[in-house]
């Protein structure tokens, strides 16, 4: 299973790279918040049908009468196996995408998708030594653990905290995923038309502090602090993401996207543990606070454009 899930967090993570250079190289100038905040967008749309679909499609296979006598990670499996069949979808795509970059690149005479540029290790030290950058990824790991683990543990704590039905639980919990689904286009036209990216990272991250306040300090209903997190989520990732491309030369910017989200990664690894443990050991107040604490990391770090 480990070896799977290595296998399947190399393949995601490098297609998310890919998936964004040729965001940057094929819309800079030309509403490019907008296209990351469509890709957001299908991007959610897919965790929240993964987060809501997985469980009856399981239950619907173990009660089957082909798998009624079947040991569950016989039931498991076939229901990863049906799974698979998104990934075929997304191989498709990129053999689409592939398609498209060659025509363009037949049909303008030029390299498409890239300035034609590689990275030379002069480069790449630039890149290292880029203060720019480390505040983005700084800026990118303080923010993102305090939403994708929150979201990882939300339906217990829907459960423990706010005494939901498991079902609500659920509902509220996918709230952040379906409103980031809904309005990450939007909120990213709305940032090109204003063009100050570095403002919308600001307001995302001072929303969504105001949340983590509101979840740990209340008992007002949950649903607002939720809703709020899911438009202030978009919000900072419609912004911070196409940053990047502002300051790092195209032909590194498959290095930027690399190194920005092998610090996200490593910082969400870590965190995942440790809400797991501050949860067991010490309860959701204390999870919630760290949460809130978190984001003072990108806020402090910021200055308007
Ligand atoms: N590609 C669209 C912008 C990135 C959004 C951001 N992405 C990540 O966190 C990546 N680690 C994984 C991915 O791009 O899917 C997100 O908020 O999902």
């Amino acid at each position: 299973m480990c070896i799977g899930r290595f296998v399947f967090g190399i393949g995601g993570e490098s297609l998310a790279v890919a998936q964004n250079t040729y965001a940057v190289s094929w819309f800079k100038g030309k509403e490019l918040n907008m296209v990351f905040g469509l890709q957001l967008s299908l991007a959610r749309i897919g965790s929240t049908v993964n987060m809501n679909a997985m469980q009856p499609i399981y239950d619907s296979i173990a009660k089957s009468s082909a798998f009624a006598d079947a040991p569950s990670y016989q039931v498991l499996g076939v229901s990863l196996y049906i799974a698979m069949f998104t990934c075929l979808f997304s191989l498709a795509c990129a053999l689409g995408l592939a398609f498209f970059d060659w025509r363009a690149k037949r049909i303008l005479k030029t390299s498409a998708a890239t300035t034609g540029e590689t990275i030379t290790l002069k480069d790449m030290k630039t890149l290292l030594l880029s203060g720019k950058l480390w505040l983005i990824c700084g800026i990118c790991v303080a923010y993102y653990v305090t939403v994708f683990p929150f979201v990882g543990i939300g339906l217990v704590f829907y459960e423990m905290k706010y005494q939901m039905p498991h079902a609500t639980a659920g509902i509220a919990n996918s709230l952040v995923y379906i409103l980031s689904a809904a309005c990450s286009p939007v909120i990213g036209f709305l940032i090109d038309k204003s063009g100050k990216n570095i403002f919308w990272v600001m307001a995302g991250t001072l929303l969504t502090l105001g949340c983590h306040a509101l979840f740990a300090f209340t008992f007002a209903t949950p649903f607002l602090p939720t809703i709020i997190m899911g438009v202030a989520y978009s919000v900072l990732a419609a912004s911070l993401w196409p940053l990047v491309s502002y300051f790092v030369p195209e032909n590194q910017l498959g290095t930027a996207y690399g190194i920005m989200q092998s610090v996200q990664n490593a910082g969400l690894a870590a965190i995942s543990q440790l809400s797991g443990s501050l949860v067991d050991n010490n309860g959701y107040l204390i999870l919630i606070t760290f949460y809130l604490v978190s984001p003072l990391t990108p806020v402090s770090s910021q200055h308007p454009q």
